[in-house]
């Protein structure tokens, strides 16, 4: 289901001016801080009405100030999830769920709850009130609650933000189910890299109200010229791999388009399809394939760009098979070097720098990823 979005509003000192349409799936808003990603949801949850704007969800209008349409959230069937849970203490669980389904006027049935409460791990809580919910299970309960209203579209606005690393770490694998398992499409809004870098099917990046850049996440995060906006320490890769054995010695082998890669062990069987997040920071480049080093991954492949930055560095992507790798050197290699669009070089990435967050489910956008084996 297509996302279709246009959205023009000013506040003193600030100008939303946005557009983007996006495919099925989750679709990240990623900007820093004020760069209007809650300005830009509200507006899609009818919450503001915007100066000029046109927002549709599959063949859904919900606003076209043109035509002097702007549905209000009440009729938009969007589903909603904050930062907080924002449940009700004094109801249990299960009927935290089926106040979602009640309020959007929906039946529903038992099989469809229960379906849901199975993908989301909460069959143990149902009859526990919120007070007695760590903060991932409130959460996993607030999106069980917005999805039970059968919403159109699921809007999260940071959902984690208020969690810690353990409990983001829990429910990120519900959030991947939700992706893979429901034909909802997302919007998930977040200034953390590594949330979108695993979740996001298609990336919107703002910045200062306006669209720097909307493409699929592998492309958007490989991009060296947007390196700045997501964060030079922050910037890397995301490619798409396949399973292939876990090996006796704690090592996961992967394939990926580019090549064999060999990670601490990570979660799943051979054959799961799994996204790898490669930091920009821990890429060394090479022209010739090493002798003796340490590091397991050699990805040979082709600079398709460069981009210099103010201070020392620069940030080089090469293209291996049909990934983007991202490495972030210095100017003074890259002249060494002689590193240009064209030169033929090898990405060298320490096992040990990949972390199990940096590794996610992988979903059907990355199939190709199949031709890998
Ligand atoms: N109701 C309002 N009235 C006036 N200015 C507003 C209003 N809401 C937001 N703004 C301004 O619009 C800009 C964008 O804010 P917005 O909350 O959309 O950013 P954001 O990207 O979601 O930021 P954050 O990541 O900090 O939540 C900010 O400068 C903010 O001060």
């Amino acid at each position: 289901m297509t996302l279709s979005v246009s959205v023009k509003h000013t506040f003193e000192g600030f100008t939303l001016d946005a557009d983007f349409k996006a495919p099925a799936g989750v679709t990240a808003l990623f900007g820093s801080s004020g760069s209007g990603k809650s300005t830009l949801v509200n507006a899609m949850a009818g919450l503001l009405r915007p100066d000029h704007g046109r927002v549709e969800v599959g063949d859904r209008l919900l606003c076209d100030t043109d035509q002097g349409l702007c549905l209000p959230p009440h009729k938009r069937r969007v589903g909603y999830v904050f930062q907080e849970a924002r449940l009700f203490p004094h109801l249990t669980v299960q009927q935290n769920l089926r106040y979602g389904r009640w309020f959007a006027g929906i039946r529903g049935s038992d099989t469809e709850e229960r379906r849901l409460v199975d993908m989301l791990g909460i069959g143990g809580l149902l009859t526990r009130r919120p007070g007695a919910l760590s903060g991932g299970e409130k959460q996993r309960v607030a999106i069980g609650r917005a999805l039970l209203s059968h919403p159109l579209i699921l809007l999260m606005d940071e959902p984690l933000a208020a969690l810690d690393e353990a409990r983001k770490a829990e429910i990120l694998p519900y959030l991947e189910r939700l992706r893979d398992e429901t034909a909802i499409p997302i919007l998930y809004v977040s200034h953390s890299v590594a949330e979108v870098a695993r979740l996001a099917t298609t990336v919107v990046l703002l910045d200062k109200g306006k669209v720097l850049k909307t493409g699929p996440t592998e492309e958007v995060m490989s991009d060296p010229a947007l390196a700045p906006a997501i964060g030079l320490r922050e910037a890397g890769s995301v490619l798409s791999a396949k399973i292939v054995k876990h090996h006796d010695d704690g090592l996961t082998e992967l394939a990926s388009a580019g090549g064999r890669l060999f990670l601490p062990r990570i979660g799943g069987n051979p054959g799961d399809r799994v996204r790898v997040r490669i930091h920009a920071n821990d890429v060394v480049l090479s022209l010739d394939p090493p002798g003796r080093i340490s590091a397991l991954n050699l990805l040979p492949g082709t600079v398709t760009s460069i981009r210099a930055g103010s201070g020392p560095g620069a940030m080089v992507q090469m293209q291996a098979g049909d990934d983007q790798i991202l490495a972030r050197v210095t100017k003074r290699s890259i002249a060494a070097l002689g590193l240009e669009p064209g030169t033929g070089c090898y990405a060298i990435i320490k096992s040990v720098s990949v972390s199990r967050a940096d590794i996610g489910a992988g979903d059907q956008s990355i199939a190709k990823s199949d031709t890998t084996t």
